[in-house]
């Protein structure tokens, strides 16, 4: 399979002529060769982009028809849901049924903001000068670049690519370098649903070169990146070259907090949902388990016994539960957190290593692993590992879990299990977080908003805010009876 980057309504190969082999993370075969841009194809991405912004009618295309076309894409997208799903699990490694779920959900945000397209007409104020009239009107921000991580390759891309669309805005999207397949398929059905030339532009490529192109870009309004705190700092200084706005979506170290009176069996499945799911690269993994002490040891006897169950497999297998981490490289950052969870006298009950299975040694996996004994202080509690490593730490008090539940530098998402709803209802007040479940974990759709306090980021994605996210907030005054005003007479 060969890709190219589609820029001012083409698809078009990189200047330079490079390209970029895409492996499955299961067995490391070759499963495409793409156009490996650069700078230059970023410049050029960026050029379509503002010209259609600036001399284009997308913009001035009126709102419910942008919506129709939002729609459209969202229909494409369930009709080729397959295909899409499976490229997904090529790409990144995750069970089928995963990435069939991802399409829904992907579909399912092009339906809610192709809704949302003509909803803000705007709104009348009572201005408190006599003889004028005051309204607030939302216009499109202009040039949105868009940085996109490899774990929900499609899905961190719909989060941006639905609204800047139905806002009226033009954009350039960068996916992972390794992970391009599902964006490159989608603009392909940009082209069927009728987004006009030079409203859309994809550009593949490595991000020091091609994201750091869209960061810098004074002809870019906007950058919205999804992905690692590192490389969240980066973007924003690279973001102050023409005070473009900036919306970041970084990493987590999320805690799940089980009381001793929530449903101990519910309480179990879900806190291996929310560490193991997606072999636990996802931003908002419930990789801290903080739970009461008194239940502690009967709690983290069933993990244990449920952990070893768990099924390592190839993604297409209906049996496998869990497919392999993205590549050797986070593998390696993975175990390298592991050995410095053992050094600073973490206890390590289960997993810690790679499996032994023939049929799994050409892929990335790594065991869900879980280490006990832990406290707030260590690295491997307080740093993001973005692998099946689920770190335990006991409380005795809800302030205690709270105040643990709190130490970190990030703020993304958490959970409370209790059947105590009052109790439920005061902790996920006093978390510093941006998404809290109770007595749940994961859940996320288009209508509510999602993102981070502190630094896992600011800006939300999702929700009525995350169309607003892509507009500017204008107030038009009328003076309806002119004169002058003599000020300097
Ligand atoms: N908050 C969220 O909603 C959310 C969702 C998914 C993933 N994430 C986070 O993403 C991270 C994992 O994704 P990743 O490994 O792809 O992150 P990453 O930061 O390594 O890369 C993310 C994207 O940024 C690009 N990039 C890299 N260096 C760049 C630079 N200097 N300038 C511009 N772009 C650059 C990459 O090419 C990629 O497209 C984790 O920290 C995870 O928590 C957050
Ligand atoms: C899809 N989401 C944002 C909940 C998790 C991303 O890693």
């Amino acid at each position: 399979m060969r890709l190219n980057m589609f820029i001012n309504g083409e698809w078009v190969s990189s200047i330079n002529k490079e390209t970029r082999e895409i492996i499955n993370p299961f067995n490391q075969e070759v499963i495409a060769t793409v156009a490996e841009g650069s700078r230059e194809d970023a410049k050029q991405a960026i050029v379509a982009a503002r010209k259609t912004f600036d001399e284009g009618t997308w913009s001035t295309t009126p709102a419910s028809e942008r919506g129709e076309i939002v729609r459209k894409i969202g229909e494409l997208i369930l009709q080729e849901k397959e295909e899409l799903a499976r490229l997904e699990t090529l790409d990144t490694g995750k069970t089928i049924e995963e990435s069939r779920a991802d399409m829904d959900d992907i579909s399912n945000v092009f339906f809610y903001f192709a809704g949302l397209a003509d909803k803000d007409g705007g709104e009348l104020i009572e201005s408190p000068i006599p003889h004028s009239t005051s309204k607030i009107v939302r216009e499109p921000i202009g040039v949105c670049g868009q940085i996109t991580p490899w774990n929900y390759p499609l899905l961190q891309a719909a989060w941006k690519l639905a609204p800047a669309l139905a806002s009226g805005n033009t954009l350039v999207l960068k996916p992972s370098e390794i992970t391009p397949l599902t964006s490159v398929k989608v603009f392909e059905l940009f082209e069927q649903a009728g987004v006009p030339k030079g409203v859309a532009n994809l550009v593949l490529g490595a991000g020091a070169e091609v994201g750091a192109e869209l960061a810098e870009n004074t002809d870019v309004d906007l950058i919205s990146f999804t992905g690692g705190i590192e490389t969240g700092k980066t973007i924003m200084q690279a973001a102050s070259t023409n005070v473009k706005k900036v919306a970041l979506e970084l990493g987590g170290k999320n805690p799940n907090i089980v009381f001793a009176d929530a449903d101990f069996d519910v309480a179990v499945d879900q806190a291996l949902n929310a560490v193991f799911f997606h072999a636990g690269q996802v931003c908002s993994a419930g990789s801290r388990l903080l739970v009461e002490e008194s239940i502690h040891d009967q709690f983290v006897e069933a993990l244990v016994k449920r952990t070893k169950q768990i099924k390592l497999g190839n993604g297409f297998d209906d049996s496998t539960q869990s497919g392999p981490l993205i590549s050797a490289e986070h593998r390696a950052k993975v175990e390298g957190y592991v050995e410095v969870g053992l050094k600073e006298g973490a206890q390590l009950v289960v997993g810690g290593g790679r499996p032994e299975q023939a049929e799994l040694q050409n892929g990335f996996f790594y065991l869900p692993t879980i280490f006990t004994g832990c406290t707030s202080e260590m690295r491997i509690v307080q740093e993001e590992v973005f692998g099946p490593v689920l770190t335990v730490e006991t409380f005795k008090t809800k302030e205690e879990a709270v105040k643990k539940a709190n130490d970190t530098i990030y703020g993304l998402a958490g959970a409370v299990f209790t059947k105590d709803i009052d109790k439920a209802e005061d902790v996920a007040r006093q978390l510093r977080m941006g998404t809290v479940w109770i007595n749940d974990f994961h859940p996320y759709f288009a209508q509510a908003p999602w993102g981070g306090y502190k630094q896992s980021g600011f800006g939300r994605e999702l929700g009525k805010i995350g169309f607003e996210e892509y507009t500017e907030v204008k107030h038009v005054y009328r003076n309806t009876k002119p004169e002058a005003v003599n000020w300097f007479s």
